[in-house]
């Protein structure tokens, strides 16, 4: 039998401006987790939540995940458990968020301040983290606070796993959370795993995601000279750790994405007859992804290469420089030390340590080329796994029919070319089903300048996260 949802959505909807305020708090926390400086925004971040939680009844604990790894004195910023209910007749569902965010500065192009909720007439909330991933975290929220407010009990228990540190590679959690989902633990009795941390495909159609990219992040650290130099006495006489950077990050992937580190491609899951015909059957145009760019700069010309590049292939990103100049104006250094940044994200069947072996022996190999007297040091930062998933599961059907109740249509079912390395982590400790539930959409700009969600997949956004439970709740174990 259907649930009768009407009482939630509209109180939901009363309560909108509410969530909205408790979206503009949580923004103004500026809580970037690669800023060591900025630790301790993250920790008041994660403050405001157990706050919140406990305002909603819910048992909280903010669990100390100890020092950071290579870092001196610096505390990894707490993971916060909670609990809403503990009824042994209901099914329990585990929920996953993070309360870090991206690096965001006013100067690097942001329309408007990025710590500052600012919604314009189109109901576009602008604000680094409104849907990556705080706007979906409060969205658990706001659907435990609707329930109270009209006084339906929640349909399942409710456990809830919220992390300070996915945006620098999830540090310190995969162990935590094998801990917990083994016997005695938080995790323990979990049914199955809802993760809201990623995006539709375009702007109108929700999805389901059953997989995801991993990601392996490297840097590479040339230097040669004992400190930054005046390019006019010295350039042309000593070897430059930027010269020799381009050139070596300028080998690793052509204009056309193709990487050119050899043994990559060699570790990708051939494509199937079976599997080629999925990606003409979704719902995507190539005005959508124009739509997403904001540009027509695409590599491919149709949707069936562009859907396959961002989700079944491996891709090449080349993200930055440390140590460079790159202030406005003509400044004349030769910088003595650089760190270029680049990831890979990877598919099935990539083994993450083949991986680095690749990349590793084939800079070095094009650094000797050079025949350079600078220093090179190649690491890896972080990994994460890929993750793809079954979606014939009654957590998937549960989460159809809310879309279906919801949004009133039949949800696309996609991969994701991003990562949420710890989905896999969920995976295997519990062993149970997870479910990727995506409220914000394609043009939401996460991690990008003028990052947004938008009002209306805010607040239906909560109607689905709690219509989701009330179908959980129906659904036959399958
Ligand atoms: C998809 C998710 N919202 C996300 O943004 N994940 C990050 C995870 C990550 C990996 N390295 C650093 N952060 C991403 O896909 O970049
Ligand atoms: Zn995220
Ligand atoms: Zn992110």
């Amino acid at each position: 039998m259907a649930p009768n949802l009407d009482p939630y959505f509209k109180q939901v909807d009363k309560l909108s401006e509410s969530f909205i305020d408790r979206l503009r708090k949580a923004v103004a926390i500026p809580s970037v987790s690669a800023d060591d400086a900025r630790r301790q925004d993250v920790v008041k971040m994660s403050e405001f939540l157990v706050s919140e939680l406990q305002s909603l009844g819910a048992h909280v604990e903010s669990r100390p995940l100890g020092l950071q790894p290579g870092k001196k004195d610096l505390h990894l910023p707490p993971v916060i458990v909670a609990r809403h209910g503990s009824d042994p007749s209901k099914r329990t569902i585990l929920v996953y968020g993070h309360y870090d965010v991206q690096p965001a500065l006013k100067e690097d192009g942001w329309a408007t301040e990025p710590f500052t909720l600012s919604i314009d007439d189109k109901g576009r909330m602008y604000g680094r983290g409104s849907t990556d991933d705080k706007g979906p975290v409060l969205g658990w929220l706001n659907a435990i606070h609707a329930h109270r407010e009209a006084g339906i009990p929640l349909p399942v228990n409710l456990l809830m796993c919220f992390e300070g540190m996915e945006e620098y590679g999830s540090e310190g959690l995969d162990a935590f959370i094998e801990k917990e989902a083994a016997k005695g633990g938080f995790f323990a009795n979990a049914d199955a795993v809802c993760i809201s941390d990623n995006y539709w495909l375009g702007t109108q159609k929700p999805c389901l995601t059953y997989g995801l990219r991993g990601c392996n992040y490297y840097t590479i650290a040339i230097h040669g000279p004992g400190q930054d130099l005046h390019s006019g006495l010295f350039g042309g006489a000593t070897q430059e750790p930027m010269t020799d950077l381009t050139r070596v990050m300028a080998r690793l992937v052509d204009t056309a994405g193709q990487i050119q580190i050899p043994g990559i491609k060699e570790m990708v899951a051939p494509l199937t007859e079976e599997e080629k015909g999925i990606y003409g059957k979704i719902e995507y145009s190539m005005a959508n992804l124009h739509e997403s760019l904001g540009s027509e700069t695409g590599i491919f010309a149709d949707k069936e290469n562009t859907l396959m590049a961002r989700w079944r292939y491996p891709s090449l990103s080349i993200h930055g420089v440390e140590g460079a100049f790159s202030a406005p104006g003509a400044k004349t250094v030769i910088p003595a030390k650089v760190i270029g940044k680049f990831s890979i994200r990877t598919v099935p069947d990539m083994e993450s340590e083949k991986v680095d072996r690749c990349v590793f022996e084939y800079v070095k190999a094009e650094f000797a080329k050079l025949k350079s007297k600078n220093t090179l040091d190649v690491q890896l930062m972080h990994a994460g796994n890929w993750w793809v998933a079954s979606p014939k599961h009654w957590n998937y059907t549960a989460a159809g029919r809310a879309v279906e109740r919801v949004y009133g249509v039949q949800p696309d079912l996609t991969r994701e070319g991003g990562s949420i390395p710890v989905t896999l982590t969920f995976e295997k400790a519990t062993g149970k089903n997870v479910l990727l539930l995506p409220l914000g959409t394609s043009t939401d700009a996460a991690h990008s300048i003028n990052e947004k969600f938008d009002r209306r997949n805010y607040i239906e956004g909560t109607k689905l996260l709690g219509s989701y439970l009330h179908y959980v709740a129906e659904e036959e174990m399958g």
